[in-house]
């Protein structure tokens, strides 16, 4: 799940060298008037190359306008952000208690309304299963947003298990926290820290008591997923074992994190290809590590 503005950054990596060489050949051939005017045959022999570039990237610039244009327009009409837009559909339309109704509402929300970068129903599956499988006793979440991926783990942790979940974003953790107390669970079973992931795990032993995590969901800035990582094995919080999901890891990418995990031996890996929360068309990827302890 990523953040407005990956849209276009994705599209100029992929156009980038596309576009520049045709602009320098265009330009050799016919360097702009005296005017600074291009002349309308130039201009002309765009429209193709437009045309084209706007279908292949269609995806892209639906995602765009969703998540970013859609969502200007509404946090100027209505003075709210659209986290707390989305909050207000699920009070009004989720059953309290129920945590899988209010992914569901959720997920109508963000298919029909607005965009937001929940992990979503289909790599929520992914996530859904390996908790299932390992069945872990302390969780740490790192990128809460609005606390849907912490009720989606939440609801399926055993009986004494505890979520930590880490969100830098005071609004977001508002929102966030408000989701996880409607859903029906206390502080004992998820705890919300507001702070920036780098300034919360070195105090994640003593001041939150959590010793060894043996499950990791990583969701937050994928440029921070490395550093992170790196902190959490500094600090001896990953316990070995312990799997690590990290999401997004194909769009918008985290290619020096995948570098590391795959070649500094310490971890098992596995990639799960998917699609982009809410975008079917969109190619992504959940990378599941298990920590081995070695190297
Ligand atoms: C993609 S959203 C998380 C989605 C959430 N895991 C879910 O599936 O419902 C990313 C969130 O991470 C938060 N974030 C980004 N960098 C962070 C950091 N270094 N520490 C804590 N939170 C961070 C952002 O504020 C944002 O709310």
């Amino acid at each position: 799940s990523g953040p407005p503005g990956y849209a276009p950054r994705q599209l100029a990596l992929h156009a980038g060298p596309l576009t520049c060489s045709l602009f320098s050949s265009l330009w050799v051939s016919h360097p702009p008037s005296a005017a600074g005017m291009v002349s309308p045959a130039i201009a002309l022999a765009f429209i193709p190359f437009l045309v084209t570039l706007i279908i292949r990237y269609r995806h892209y610039f639906l995602l765009f306008y969703r998540a970013v244009l859609v969502r200007r327009l509404q946090d100027c009409l209505t003075g709210l952000s659209r986290e707390e837009r989305a909050f207000r559909y699920v009070l009004t339309h989720a059953i309290p208690g129920d945590p899988q109704h209010i992914l569901e509402t959720f997920d109508q929300w963000c298919y029909h309304c607005e965009y937001l970068s929940n992990v979503g129903p289909h790599k929520g599956k992914i996530l859904d299963r390996l908790i299932y499988e390992n069945t872990p006793l302390t969780v740490l979440e790192l990128g809460t947003y609005c606390g849907y991926a912490t009720i989606l783990m939440a609801q399926s942790l055993p009986l004494g298990a505890r979520l930590y979940t880490v969100e830098m974003d005071p609004r977001n953790a508002a929102v966030a926290e408000k989701v996880i107390r409607l859903a029906g669970f206390d502080e004992d079973t998820v705890e919300l820290i507001v702070g920036a992931s780098e300034e919360v795990i070195p105090q994640l032993k003593e001041k939150y008591g959590l010793l060894k995590a043996d499950f990791v969901f990583m969701d937050h800035w994928k440029r921070c997923y490395l550093r992170d990582l790196q902190l959490l094995e500094a600090h001896g919080l990953l316990l070995e074992g312990a799997t690590i999901l990290a999401d997004n890891v194909i769009f918008p990418g985290a290619p020096h994190f995948l570098q590391y995990v795959k070649t500094c031996g310490k971890y098992q890996c596995k990639m799960h290809r998917t699609s982009l929360e809410y975008f079917r068309a969109i190619p992504d990827g959940m990378a599941e590590l298990t920590y081995t302890g070695l190297a």
